[in-house]
């Protein structure tokens, strides 16, 4: 399908305002949906990756940093490539002509939603069909039979159907097999079902046009050449994301407890103007940290591995359309790639916590990776993450589509470590190192990852309240608040089962933020008296509560002018 490898390594920036869509002669009914969707021109990859897939037929190698547009730059080829072959066909049949595989069913529903987008005006001649959705099998029976000719899933689910169903699914007029974050697909526990897919797809033996997609694909692409590619065109569009990408990261080295008392002042006290989305490394945190806020009256929802995938959806849907300004993710280190560097001992392999007895884990759930979260004013990491690939993907939920962001992190000191065994938590143990590994990533990507040190002092007043809240929170309490949630959301989901079986265009705003309460309520908690509040924010400039001056002032060094950029939380505004 392609030529020689050629490799093409140019300066990302958002988008290519030299390109426009027409040039790439695509159908006017494809056309006209982009238009729709509000894209104006390609942004860089898909300037670069279109013309590449569509004129030279080549496969695609992509590595473009988080927000880029890659979903457009593999769907568009896709269904322009497929407008052609029906047009070419005196009479079209329906069938399966693309395959595109996805880590998780979050990312499955948002790649399915955006492919209908495009397909809008191509009145049927083009379907869809999400095969990680839950149907029953009468109706997923019946979706095959309609021989949908795009199919996305996550790899272990799309071979399950194949296995069940090989008499139904005819995957002979297949053309093109897309691999989404394909770095994670290639790592722990998805390997194996790509070997089984082979039964079913000889992909280089058939000639399918390829389109390996990631925003960190690892240098090494030898092994993603053999097993796919023939020639491909690797795309390696560096970021130059000091000017461009308008994210700005920083770390703050804390305690284990002081992680929840930062928080509950943040957040508190509005430090961040707009939505925040923050990280933790296992459901138990989730929970904790959840139950800790709702104390302070701070109200946010959780997203795990153990809801079901109807409450997740539409969890996702309705933090983008802004019902909640805090969403608690849970992000299991489902990135089992293990990191080294020169100077660095081996590290065993992150593994994914143990389901509780009786608890079931979705191990195809996911929103660090790939999900377009909308005008996220900040990610923070409550829990570092175990690798430096993970931080890039979850700090890749903010500053997307040209917009700013910011990313703070909270990183555990080793002599820090497992000091207060109540907020304590083993991937901690490694946050020095993996800080480390950050730095050095995010200085190769064009950013600069810098300390923030909070003004304590001011912080001490809210110790005392916080400790109160932290102890009301018990084991017991988050056991109760997890089994709680889970009946909430099993009942949730049935309802929004139903109700979007009945009126599928229909968004029901169930509320997934409501408070759990099995911990001990103190009203007092919920407000903050005035003589906690810096001097800035007091009574007679209440209208003044956000971005009161948190941090630490850093004595101008004589002769130097401080090159320290205004305080983030202070004057950090989201870019409308
Ligand atoms: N040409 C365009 N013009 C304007 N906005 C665009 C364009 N292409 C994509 N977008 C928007 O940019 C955002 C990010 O796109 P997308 O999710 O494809 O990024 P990505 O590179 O896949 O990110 P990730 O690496 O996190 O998966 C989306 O909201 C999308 O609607």
């Amino acid at each position: 399908m392609a030529n020689d490898t050629s490799t093409t390594a140019v300066a990302e920036s958002y988008v290519d305002g030299l390109t426009t869509f027409e040039s790439f002669d695509l159908d006017p009914r494809l056309i006209q949906a982009i238009k729709q969707q509000g894209f104006s021109n390609p942004t860089l990859i898909q300037a670069k990756a279109i013309p590449l897939a569509l004129q030279e037929k080549r496969d695609i190698i992509a590595k473009a940093s988080t927000g880029s547009g890659k979903t457009a730059a593999y769907c568009i080829p896709i269904i322009q490539s497929i407008l052609e072959d029906l047009a070419n066909q005196s009479e079209p049949e329906h069938e399966i002509r693309s395959i595109i595989l996805v880590p998780t069913r979050e990312l499955s529903s948002q790649v399915t939603q955006f492919l209908e987008k495009l397909l809008v005006y191509c009145n049927k001649a083009i379907s869809v069909a999400n095969l990680s959705a839950t149907y029953s099998p009468q109706v997923l029976g019946l979706i095959l039979a309609n021989k949908p000719e795009i199919v996305v899933s996550t790899p272990a689910k799309l071979i399950a159907i194949l296995e069940a169903n090989q008499s139904v699914v005819n995957l002979k007029h297949v053309r093109s097999m897309t691999i989404d974050e394909v770095d994670l697909i290639l790592s722990y526990g998805y390997m194996d079902d790509l070997d089984k897919l082979e039964n079913f797809l000889l992909v280089k033996k058939n000639n399918l046009q390829i389109f390996l997609m990631s925003a960190t694909v690892n240098d090494d692409l030898n092994e993603l050449k053999a097993k796919f590619c023939t020639k491909p065109a690797i795309l390696k569009l560096n970021d130059d994301t000091a000017r461009d990408k308008k994210l700005v990261q920083y770390y703050v080295r804390t305690s284990e407890f002081d992680k929840f008392l930062l928080t509950y002042v943040i957040f508190k006290l509005s430090l961040i103007k707009g939505k925040t989305l923050v990280f933790v490394n296992n459901i138990d945190r989730g929970y904790r940290l959840k139950l800790f806020m709702e104390q302070f009256g701070i109200r946010c929802c959780v997203l795990n591995s153990e809801l079901p995938i109807n409450s997740r959806l539409h969890i996702v849907e309705e933090f983008n359309k802004n019902v909640y300004n805090l969403l608690i993710a849970t992000d299991e280190t489902n990135d089992f790639t293990v990191e080294r560097d020169e100077d660095d001992e081996e590290m065993e392999e992150a593994k994914p916590e143990e389901p509780k007895k009786g608890a079931k884990k979705d191990r195809e759930y996911g929103v660090s990776r790939g999900v377009d979260f909308r005008n996220v004013a900040c990610v923070l990491n409550f829990d570092l993450p175990t690798t430096s690939r993970s931080y890039i993907h979850r700090v890749g939920r903010t500053a997307r589509a040209g917009k700013s962001g910011m990313a703070l992190s909270f990183v555990i000191p080793g002599k820090e470590f497992n000091k207060h065994k109540a907020s304590a938590l083993a991937s901690t143990k490694r946050d020095e190192k993996v800080l480390k590994r950050v730095v050095k990533s995010q200085l190769k990507l064009g950013f600069e990852i810098k300390p923030y040190s909070f003004d304590m002092k001011q912080v001490e007043g809210f110790r005392y309240r916080a400790e109160d809240g932290f102890r009301a929170v018990t084991a017991t309490a988050i056991r109760e608040a997890r089994i709680k949630e889970l009946k909430n959301e099993l009942l949730n989901s049935e309802k929004l089962k139903r109700h979007f079986e009945e009126n599928p265009q229909d968004l029901i705003s169930l509320r997934h933020d409501k408070e759990l309460h099995p911990s001990r309520v103190q009203t007092h908690l919920k407000r903050v008296p005035d003589y906690l509040l810096p001097a800035g924010a007091r009574k007679d400039t209440a209208h003044k509560i956000g971005f009161v001056p948190f941090q630490k002032k850093v004595a101008k060094r004589k002769g130097k002018k401080s090159t320290r950029k205004s305080d983030p939380l202070k004057t950090f505004k989201a870019r409308k």
